[in-house]
């Protein structure tokens, strides 16, 4: 989406759209970047507030302008250190490679955050009808999801339990039942 903020207009539609934004300004305009200040101010104030990891990249364009550039490059990395995005100097007229840079680098984040957020889900499965077992997740973002496994049963508790209670009874059969199903079950990662 190729986006120009009016007054009153609307930063959600493009704010809640997006998974990476390229912000460029013209490095022989100082009211460019500026703009690209508000916009890098308005994309992180909405990070901040829906806790969304997403990618910015910020781009001086026009190298081929050198020699009217009033932008130094020191000043455009200063502003992508402040926001934590990557910086790119860019001539779109003149050097399409720079440009397909910017892009290549933002896809790539844009992968990198996608995967901390998609943990690897393994898939029980078991013999037994109750179906998959729900996973519990661990602590924090990881690719990998760790299980509760269910203690097994001392022999000479299940036997002490037979003698008294009923109840008793039952609990013993359903944790023979429920480490009967991990026994036989495996697990596939893809
Ligand atoms: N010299 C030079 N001119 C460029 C470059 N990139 C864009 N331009 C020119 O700058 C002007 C604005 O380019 P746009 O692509 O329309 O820029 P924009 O910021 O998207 O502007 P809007 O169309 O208003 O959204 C055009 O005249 C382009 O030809 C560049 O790398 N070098």
């Amino acid at each position: 989406m190729d986006t120009y903020d009016t007054e009153g207009s609307n930063p959600d539609r493009y704010l809640k759209w997006a998974h990476g934004f390229v912000v460029v300004y013209c490095i022989t305009s100082e009211s460019s970047l500026d703009t690209a200040r508000d916009y890098l101010e308005t994309i992180t104030q909405y990070q901040r507030i829906t806790g969304k990891d997403i990618p910015i990249s910020l781009v001086g364009n026009k190298t081929d302008l050198e020699r009217y550039r009033t932008v130094s490059k020191m000043t455009g990395e200063s502003l992508a250190r402040q926001y934590e995005c990557s910086f790119h100097e860019t001539s779109a007229a003149d050097d399409y490679r720079s440009v397909e840079l910017v892009f290549h680098s933002v896809i790539r984040d844009i992968a990198r955050v996608s995967e901390r957020l998609m943990p690897l889900q393994p898939l029980f499965i078991s013999e037994d009808k109750s179906g998959l077992l729900n996973p519990v997740p661990s602590q924090g973002l990881t690719h990998r999801t760790s299980f509760r496994r269910a203690k097994s049963p001392k022999s000479q508790d299940v036997k002490d339990s037979k003698k008294d209670d009923k109840d008793a009874k039952v609990i013993a059969r359903r944790t023979t039942s429920t480490f009967r199903i991990f026994n036989k079950s495996f697990k596939i990662f893809n």
